[in-house]
């Protein structure tokens, strides 16, 4: 009987939950059996496999995080035949990963160690080549935009110079999406350091304006609290910096993850059914889940 493994690899995203409720109902619909593995990677080298029926996912689809848990497992290039082996002891006949550029490009050595295996982008990093949006990116972006504003409003009052940090590991999306829509001075993002100068003439500049300033940047910032305690001594004020932290990559997923969630999680089912793998659910051309060059993994 085809059965269907679904598995949340990596950080979590809010939309996973979603994602595996739908994926498990267009399976079942297909008259598939559907088992979720607990733990990502770790869970399926460990046999940590259950059915997961639709119904049984339907609770947690408006919920946040990713009720399969999820795992990093450092050497997992290393594991994959074991995995592949023990999805198919335990009856996985196609498997669908959750998950970042990592746990896809896993997905892929999976799907290459004989198990048909189709990924999702989900993650709220958005960086995953080949998808315009990863499943959480919209959530994450939402969850700090609130909080940028609020810090503008005070930072207008007082009048002061305020920072806000972003996840993102070390990609800037998530800090230019939440700098751009609530209009920071300065967006700092790891792609595109600034240099000091720079930095502080836009930062005095905004300042001359209209006394207050607000730089959003990302975690993975070269050198980010001193980049900002040397900005701070060189316009003259002090500058709180706010940290976001994994508060960002919790909570109820938004509207237009769930809606993404759900179609590409239905475009998932629809590929591994129509006898595709090793390639990336996304609504445009497939694309190869190994996509650019083989990443380095970690000892
Ligand atoms: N190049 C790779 N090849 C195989 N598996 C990988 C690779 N990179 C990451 N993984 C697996 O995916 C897990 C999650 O990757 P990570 O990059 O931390 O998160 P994400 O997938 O969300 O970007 C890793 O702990 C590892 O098990
Ligand atoms: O949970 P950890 O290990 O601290 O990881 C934090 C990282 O996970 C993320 O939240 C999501 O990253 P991935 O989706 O690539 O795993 C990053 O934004 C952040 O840097």
């Amino acid at each position: 009987m085809n059965t269907l493994g679904l598995l949340c690899s990596g950080g979590d995203a809010p939309g996973m939950n979603m994602a595996l409720w739908a994926a498990a109902r267009s399976a079942e619909a297909r008259g598939w059996r559907v088992l979720g593995v607990h733990g990502g990677y770790q869970g399926l080298l460990g046999g940590s496999v259950e059915p997961w029926p639709a119904d049984r996912l339907r609770p947690f689809a408006r919920l946040g995080g990713a009720v399969l848990g999820t795992s990093r497992v450092p050497d997992f290039t290393r594991q994959v035949g074991a995995a592949a082996a023990q999805a198919r002891s335990a009856g996985i006949t196609h498997a669908l990963v959750l998950g970042g550029d990592g746990s896809l490009r896993g997905a892929g050595l999976l799907n290459r160690a004989g198990l048909p295996t189709v990924g999702l982008p989900a993650t709220i990093d958005n960086d995953v080549p080949g998808s315009a949006a990863t499943v959480g990116f919209d959530s994450a972006v939402n969850f700090a935009l609130p909080l940028a504003d609020a810090l503008l409003d005070t930072a207008e009052a007082l009048p002061r110079l305020c920072a806000l940090e972003t996840l993102g590991g070390n990609t800037g999306h998530l800090a230019q999406a939440v700098g751009d829509a609530c209009g920071a001075d300065v967006v700092l993002v790891p792609e595109a350091p600034l240099a000091a100068p720079e930095l502080a003439g836009r930062v005095s500049a905004a300042l001359a304006r209209r006394r207050h300033a607000l730089i959003v940047a990302s975690e993975g910032y070269p050198a980010l609290e001193g980049v900002l305690d040397a900005l701070a001594r060189e316009v003259g004020l002090r500058l709180r910096l706010t940290r976001l932290g994994h508060a960002q990559r919790g909570g109820r997923p938004s509207a237009r993850d769930r809606l993404l969630a759900g179609a590409l999680a239905g475009e998932a089912a629809d590929l591994l059914a129509r006898g595709h793998a090793g390639v990336l659910a996304w609504r445009g051309a497939p694309t190869l889940l190994e996509f650019a060059a083989p990443a380095q993994q970690e000892a």
